[in-house]
């Protein structure tokens, strides 16, 4: 564990600080393996990950490729269960999807049949919403990720970057307490990424969602976060973990923050030599 990183903590009169009260997500001790634990072939993917997320915070899960982010993500979405231990929200054992949990992915899982605005209001039906209900919750989610005037265009008549606002908005269209986005801005030109970055920060601020937000990218794990969890090469485990005492709401200027720029260049300097490992495997 390198001392450098994790001594970092919230510098007085920075900012917020570490985000307080009830733990929302309490992943215990989790492991997974693929395939028989008792054959050559099985992958351990995850090995004794255990992590408190609170209500409101925003995690970034950084990690290098093959870690297990995604499957650390798809446990507590409730997409696949967990080898060993086990992950609670509020208190209770999540054993499948919910409502209270949506899921952004890299490439926008958009129905490609539908326009914007039915793509949004999709998730609403199951909550029972009129018709008349359903359309007033899409057109704020469209005006919140700034789709105005592209509701009737179908996915594929708009870019990737207003694809993904959309599967945003679809995402936060159910009010869920838990966002789960895993690398949403992964197939993004570089532009893109970073107005998205800033979008998501000001949405997730606004909504007061509890997030979890897998990465591998260093700079939009730091921007992101009030917590950055930096998962080990495979089996994942939690190596280490910084608290990010940046204000809300994050603004582009803060890239050049000082503290910013270096806890981004310790964090590169202590992962190059195991994410260069990793890739030569
Ligand atoms: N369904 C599966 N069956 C077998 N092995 C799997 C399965 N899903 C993932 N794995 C393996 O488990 C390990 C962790 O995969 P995972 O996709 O969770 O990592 P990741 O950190 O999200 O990677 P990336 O950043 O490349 O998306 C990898 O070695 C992967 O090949």
């Amino acid at each position: 564990m390198n001392s450098a990183v994790t001594s970092i903590v919230p510098v007085a009169g920075r900012g917020p600080g570490p985000i307080e009260g009830p733990v929302q997500i309490s992943i215990q001790n989790v492991g997974k393996i693929y395939g028989d634990p008792n054959a050559e072939s099985a992958v351990v993917a995850l090995d004794g990950v255990t992590l408190g997320v609170r209500r409101g915070e925003f995690i970034s899960l950084l990690g290098p490729s093959g870690c297990g982010k995604s499957t650390l993500l798809g446990i507590v979405a409730g997409f696949q269960p967990a080898s060993s231990g086990q992950v609670l929200q509020d208190g209770r054992p999540i054993t499948r999807p919910g409502p209270t949990r949506t899921v952004v992915f890299q490439d926008y899982a958009l129905f490609g049949w539908m326009t914007i605005q039915a793509n949004i209001e999709f998730g609403l039906k199951a909550k029972g919403l009129s018709k008349r209900e359903r359309g007033e919750v899409a057109r704020s989610l469209i005006d919140t990720v700034r789709l105005t005037g592209f509701e009737d265009k179908y996915p594929h008549e708009v870019s990737g970057g207003m694809k993904q606002r959309a599967a945003i908005a679809r995402a936060l269209a159910p009010d869920p307490d838990i966002l789960l986005m895993d690398e949403p801005f992964g197939a993004l030109d570089a532009q893109t990424r970073v107005l998205l970055q800033e979008e998501i920060a000001r949405i997730s601020s606004e909504a007061g969602k509890t997030v979890l937000f897998v990465t591998h990218g260093i700079e939009e794990a730091v921007f992101l976060a009030d917590r950055v969890v930096v998962m080990s090469p495979r089996p994942g485990r939690v190596r280490e973990e910084v608290a990010v005492p940046l204000p809300r709401p994050r603004t582009a200027e803060m890239r050049s923050d000082p503290w910013f720029v270096s806890t981004v260049n310790e964090l590169w300097e202590t992962l190059k030599p195991e994410w260069q490992k990793g890739e030569q495997e």
